[in-house]
């Protein structure tokens, strides 16, 4: 396959773009405790036994705390700006729904440079991940790769969009365990990134995908 995308030397800053970037660092202690217990929250909803007098005792609790946040927004859009230890530097989305660290609903799955090249995360899907039973659900699986994929291509300076992805199931991924997500750029021809990726469990691999990135057009590419 020919390799002529060229990484970009620095990755595109989203304020070129309109968007607004919040530095990671700069999230307040006390969101991502709320978000943390959120999650816990969503978790208990879907499973509880309680009574009525518990559900509602709760139910009001909610309301209560919903109340108390309906105030300024983040626009849709806002970026969050990661700096890796390695001195890497990551935009992701705010609220992006499988790795976003303001949104209750991500697992989330964080992914860091691995040694042997790419991208490596684990992550622990709870309950409300669930598709058959016990399992993770078939269309998260997809996600977890599709966020991977993009990620591993933004991580080597191409950033773009999913044109195609492809998911092979080959095992089943246990729900409340940890799972290894890795993915990696296999190749690039013009504005296509080419990207590989699996899920496993124990070491065994439970899904693999494949995508086809279409990079972000840049200022200077001349629409290549
Ligand atoms: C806004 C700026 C923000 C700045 C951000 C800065 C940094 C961000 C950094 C990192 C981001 C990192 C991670 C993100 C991680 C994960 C996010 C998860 C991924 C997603 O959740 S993403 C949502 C789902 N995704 C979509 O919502 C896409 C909808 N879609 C489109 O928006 C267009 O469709 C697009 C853009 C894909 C292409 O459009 P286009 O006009 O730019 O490009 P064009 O059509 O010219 O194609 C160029 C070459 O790709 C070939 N090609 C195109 N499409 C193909 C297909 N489907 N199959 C096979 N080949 C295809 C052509 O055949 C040609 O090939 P060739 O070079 O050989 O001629």
């Amino acid at each position: 396959m020919t390799v002529d995308a060229k990484p970009v030397a620095e990755l595109p800053d989203p304020r070129d773009f309109g968007l607004a970037v919040v530095p990671e660092k700069e999230i307040p202690a006390e969101l991502a405790s709320l978000v943390e217990e959120v999650r816990s929250l969503v978790d208990a909803v879907a499973h509880t036994k309680a009574g009525a007098h518990e559900l509602a005792a709760a139910r009001d609790a909610v309301a209560a705390a919903n109340a108390c946040l309906q105030g300024d927004r983040h626009d849709v859009g806002t970026m969050v700006q990661q700096t890796w230890p390695d001195g890497r530097v990551e935009y992701g989305t705010l609220t992006n729904v499988v790795s976003g660290p303001t949104n209750a609903a991500a697992p989330p799955l964080r992914m860091e440079a691995a040694p042997e090249g790419g991208l490596r995360g684990e992550v622990v899907l709870n309950g409300t991940y669930q598709g058959p039973p016990g399992l993770v659900h078939g269309g998260w699986l997809a996600a977890l790769l599709d966020q991977a994929l993009g990620a591993a291509a933004g991580a080597e300076g191409m950033p773009g969009l999913t044109a195609d992805l492809n998911v092979n199931y080959r095992n089943p991924s246990p729900l409340d365990t940890p799972l290894e997500v890795t993915a990696r750029v296999t190749g690039t021809e013009r504005r296509k990134v080419f990207v590989a990726g699996e899920v496993r469990h124990g070491g065994r691999v439970t899904a693999e995908g494949t995508a086809l990135m279409v990079r972000m057009n840049l200022p200077g590419d001349g629409g290549a």
